[in-house]
């Protein structure tokens, strides 16, 4: 058996939407799957020479969580910056499922959701890669969900991708135990407006991506994100990180007095179709 999974990058938080939001976006990692004796994987692009090359793999560790325990052959060409807030890991678990699944001949269903989103602890990026266009993700109890919906069409995302990296892992812990009811409140408010920018009206996204909730914590982590996000929203342009950074992502024409210097700018279209699964003679 030989088949083709192509995965979006995704953008979570979108300002307020903390381990909540997330939108696919059109940056792909492609993984040749192949039945086969033992173990091989290549990889190409993106974490080449930095990733393991066993059991420990991400892909394979998600293959197996999906329950395929057999032989394989994987080639991951990866595209998705590795550490910069693009949902690398989560892009990964959720090929890796995908392929689980398509190995044990099961449909893609909620399952997917749950398998993949325990790896991480929140389902953001993951429901994001899985399903594309805009999610909301939560837990209920140890149960992971989401809900997909479609972006409005004039939404136009633009990543600028600095070369330093930032682990997840670590600017998670630069969040404090406890905010200030204000701040909350304020949260709570951004956060649901950004879903109406997102998929209806995105006239209000500078608005809804205003942040109080995880950016200036994680600010020591990457300062030069944080100041190109504040001359961005100065001139009007939304704008904020990508999930736990560093990558910023802002909304429409960048202004060419923003000092961009260092960062790798990208327009992206959002995704609108998840994980795909085709198959290779
Ligand atoms: N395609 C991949 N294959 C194997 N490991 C990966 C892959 N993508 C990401 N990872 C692992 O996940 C780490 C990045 O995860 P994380 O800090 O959550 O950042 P990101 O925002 O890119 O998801 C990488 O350093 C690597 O260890
Ligand atoms: N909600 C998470 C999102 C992490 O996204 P990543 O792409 O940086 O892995 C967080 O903000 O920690």
């Amino acid at each position: 058996m030989r088949f083709l999974v192509s995965v979006p990058a995704s953008t979570a938080n979108l300002g307020s939407g903390f381990d909540a939001l997330g939108m696919a976006l059109g940056l792909y990692d492609e993984i040749e799957v192949a039945t086969a004796d033992g173990l091989s994987i290549v990889v190409e692009g993106a974490g080449s020479g930095e990733v393991p090359l066993d059991e420990t793999h991400l892909v394979v560790r998600a293959v197996r969580a999906a329950g395929y325990t057999g032989g394989l052959a994987l080639r991951c060409r990866n595209v998705i910056p590795h550490a910069r807030g693009l949902g690398s890991s989560a892009a990964a678990i959720v090929a890796g499922v995908a392929a689980g699944f398509t190995l044990t001949g099961r449909e893609l269903d909620t399952d997917a959701l749950q398998i993949a989103a325990e790896f991480e602890g929140h389902a953001d990026n993951a429901a994001a890669s899985l399903f594309g266009g805009v999610v909301v993700a939560w837990s209920e109890g140890e149960r992971y969900r989401a809900v997909r919906m479609e972006p409005d069409a004039r939404v136009r995302p633009v990543v600028l991708i600095p070369s330093q990296e930032s682990s997840t892992k670590t600017t998670r812990g630069l969040l404090p135990a406890e905010v200030p009811h204000s701040d909350a409140a304020h949260a709570a408010g951004r956060a649901a407006l950004a879903v109406h920018a997102l998929t209806t009206d995105p006239s209000v996204l500078l608005a809804a991506t205003e942040d109080r909730l995880h950016q200036n914590y994680r600010e020591p982590a990457w300062p030069d994100t944080v100041r190109v996000i504040n001359d961005l929203r100065k001139l009007g342009v939304p704008a904020c990180v990508s999930g736990a950074g560093p990558t910023v992502i802002a909304f429409g024409d960048l202004p060419a007095e923003v000092d961009v210097h260092g960062f790798d700018v990208r327009r992206l279209d959002v995704d609108t179709a998840g994980v795909r699964v085709r198959p290779l003679d």
